[in-house]
């Protein structure tokens, strides 16, 4: 039986990060990094391409799940008729080794439960070499991998599978551990799963107590912040715009892209909600990230990178795997890392700039790195780009594009004015009135009084429900009016916002996609920008309602089968959740903070 995608629940270590199903499989897995082969790959395939159930045997078990309070730990609760069973799964934050830890507790009577474990590396390829330890420990080797089953109830193989049947009994509790080493070292040392439990809560506990964002949206909120902290690879500060590849956009459709890597879109705008809430040490790391992977000739920037800032990821059909629903290619690395998109000049200066006016001190490296970038920009901002959407058809001159090139200068400008940096302000200057007369020129229609999707274009885009907040334009400006108030009358489907119209937009794939929940967060965004805070507390509490049950979103929503699509959890989704709440919240809004709207009401404090 296939899952839905808010079936799944997250568990990560800061390396990498499992999906859970509601009932008891792990069916995803990537090892040892995000980015790694998966060894548990039914998500994208069937259960013979790996996973991890344990469960029970009756298939009509009532099932609740919650993460424990302020914690990455998932309890999955299955009621029978004969019994009542917790599964409590985790990943504890790397030190030498990634494990993967489950434990089983019976509450009260008695429950069968069925193990299965089918660990198939290689994207759900290839069987292992198993070698049995002793009753309890087994290790798999393939290729350079090597993992370790340690279980404290006996089991046996099977058809190249790991199975044990076994029952438990009111207050029993059971543990399993998988542990993940290369193959050319010792069997890893075995680690506690109770004290290890004690040590991940103890973890995410500390970690959330110093958010500093607070109000009605608290729990939603730190259930992003924990999702968007979950989604970071900690030896480099990179983080995945999402842990799993193509989960489709459309059920049974083409749109299926690998998000394990680092966008600077995604990785700018996640950081910009971790400092709004008050986690400046990530901040810290992203930037020496950024540091390190843009290091070197500046035309050579790219838009994204690996976690640890490698620069090839060749895309790849995997076909073996018939897909999520049978949505095919299932892919393999992602072609945009080739794509020109202006935008993230102005997303990164931005993260920059607030860096520095959050405190974060100014490095001598960064800004040489700023200078080198704009004085690239400079050069390139007047080209047609694939746009922050990436499409894959005709490069354009998107609007939202140009608006963020003007954002990459001013906010230099502004960094240099306030810190006294070096720099060629009056140049940047003139560049920036430039751009700013450019789009107004081009990329607004007075027809349609909105701005448009790109110059010459009578199409929309959600993009530009960000004009306001970036500071492009006050809201109050009638051309800012005018294009929330065409974005309401052309995107909305069921109360939510579509990007672009892929009926009218060409982006090289067949039409068909779910309603964008960033988007949608940023028509709340610009409600509040507007005085509609109504509609703003209206429309978030809708896209609160479409979160699972534990609080996550996917990166899509398809209306008609009510059901979220695409990436799963996915980061963009969660910082738009972040910013949303805390605009709400009357806390330090990033609307304000990027713009420069409310420079004077903050002079007047
Ligand atoms: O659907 C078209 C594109 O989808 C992916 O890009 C989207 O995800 C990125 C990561 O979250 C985000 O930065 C971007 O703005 C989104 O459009 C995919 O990576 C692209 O290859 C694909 O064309």
């Amino acid at each position: 039986m296939t899952l839905r995608i808010e079936d799944y629940a997250l568990i990560g270590d800061l390396g990498s990060a499992a999906l859970v199903g509601r009932n008891g499989s792990i069916d995803w897995l990537c090892w040892p990094r995000f980015d790694s082969d998966a060894c548990f790959a039914a998500l994208l395939g069937t259960p013979d391409n790996g996973r991890w159930l344990i469960g029970p045997n009756d298939p009509n078990a009532r099932v609740t799940r919650r993460y424990r309070p302020n914690t990455l730990i998932l309890e999955t609760r299955f009621e029978t008729d004969t019994g009542v069973v917790v599964l409590t799964d985790f990943m504890p934050p790397r030190h030498t080794h990634s494990h993967l830890m489950r434990m089983i507790t019976c509450e009260h009577g008695q429950v069968d439960l069925h193990g299965e474990l089918i660990l198939r590396f290689g994207y759900g390829q290839a069987v292992p070499w198993l070698t049995r330890i002793d009753r309890h420990t087994a290790r798999a080797i393939s290729g350079p991998d090597m993992v370790v089953l340690r279980s404290s109830v006996p089991f046996h193989d099977e058809d190249f599978k790991t199975i044990g049947d076994f029952t438990i009994r009111d207050g029993e509790c059971f543990t399993f551990s998988l542990t993940y080493a290369p193959s050319h070292d010792e069997l890893p040392h075995a680690l506690d799963v109770a004290a290890s439990l004690g040590s991940t809560e103890r973890y995410w506990h500390e970690w959330v107590s110093r958010n500093r964002i607070d109000g009605p949206y608290n729990d939603a909120v730190v259930r992003s912040l924990i999702t968007l902290k979950a989604l970071t690879y900690a030896p480099t500060g990179g983080m995945v715009a999402a842990p799993t590849t193509s989960l489709p956009e459309w059920l049974g459709g083409v749109r299926n892209w690998d998000y394990r890597f680092c966008w600077l879109r995604d990785a700018t705008l996640t950081l910009l909600a971790l400092m709004n809430a008050g986690y400046y040490d990530e901040a810290r790391a992203w930037r020496d990230w950024l540091l390190r992977a843009a290091a070197g000739a500046p035309s050579q920037i790219q838009i994204m990178y690996g976690i640890q800032g490698e620069r090839r990821l060749t895309e790849w059909n995997v076909p073996w795997l018939d897909g999520y629903e049978k949505s095919q290619p299932v892919r393999i690395g992602n072609a945009a890392y080739n794509q020109l998109q202006l935008d993230i000049f102005g997303e990164v200066m931005d993260a920059l700039h607030q860096a520095r006016v959050g405190g974060l001190g100014h490095q001598e490296a960064g800004w040489d790195l700023e200078r080198a970038l704009l004085a690239h920009l400079e050069n390139i901002w007047s080209l047609p780009d694939e746009g922050i959407w990436e499409v894959r058809g005709e490069r354009q001159h998107f609007t939202y594009s140009k608006v963020m090139a003007w954002v990459a200068f001013d906010r230099a400008i502004k960094s240099a004015e306030a810190h006294d940096l070096p720099g060629p302000l009056e140049r940047w200057r003139t560049v920036r009135d430039r751009i700013h007369d450019d789009v107004c020129a081009h990329g607004y229609d007075a027809g349609l009084n909105s701005f448009t999707q790109y110059y010459g274009s009578r199409e929309l885009d959600a993009s530009l429900l960000l004009l306001p907040e970036v500071g492009f334009l006050p809201p109050e400006d009638p051309r800012i009016r005018g294009t929330v108030e065409a974005i309401e009358r052309t995107l909305m489907r069921d109360g939510l916002v579509l990007r672009y119209d892929t009926t009218k937009t060409d982006d090289g794939l067949p039409p068909g996609e779910g309603v964008f929940l960033a988007c949608s967060f940023w028509l709340a965004d610009a409600y509040l920008m507007l005085g509609r805070v109504e509609d703003a507390e209206k429309l978030f509490e809708r896209l609160l309602s479409l979160c699972n049950d534990l609080g996550l979103l996917a990166e899509q929503y398809e209306p008609r089968s009510q059901r979220l699509v695409g990436n799963f959890p996915q980061a963009f989704s969660h910082l738009a959740l972040v910013n949303t709440a805390s605009n709400l919240s009357h806390y330090r809004k990033p609307a304000e903070q990027r713009s420069d709207w409310t420079a004077g009401a903050k002079a007047a404090e």
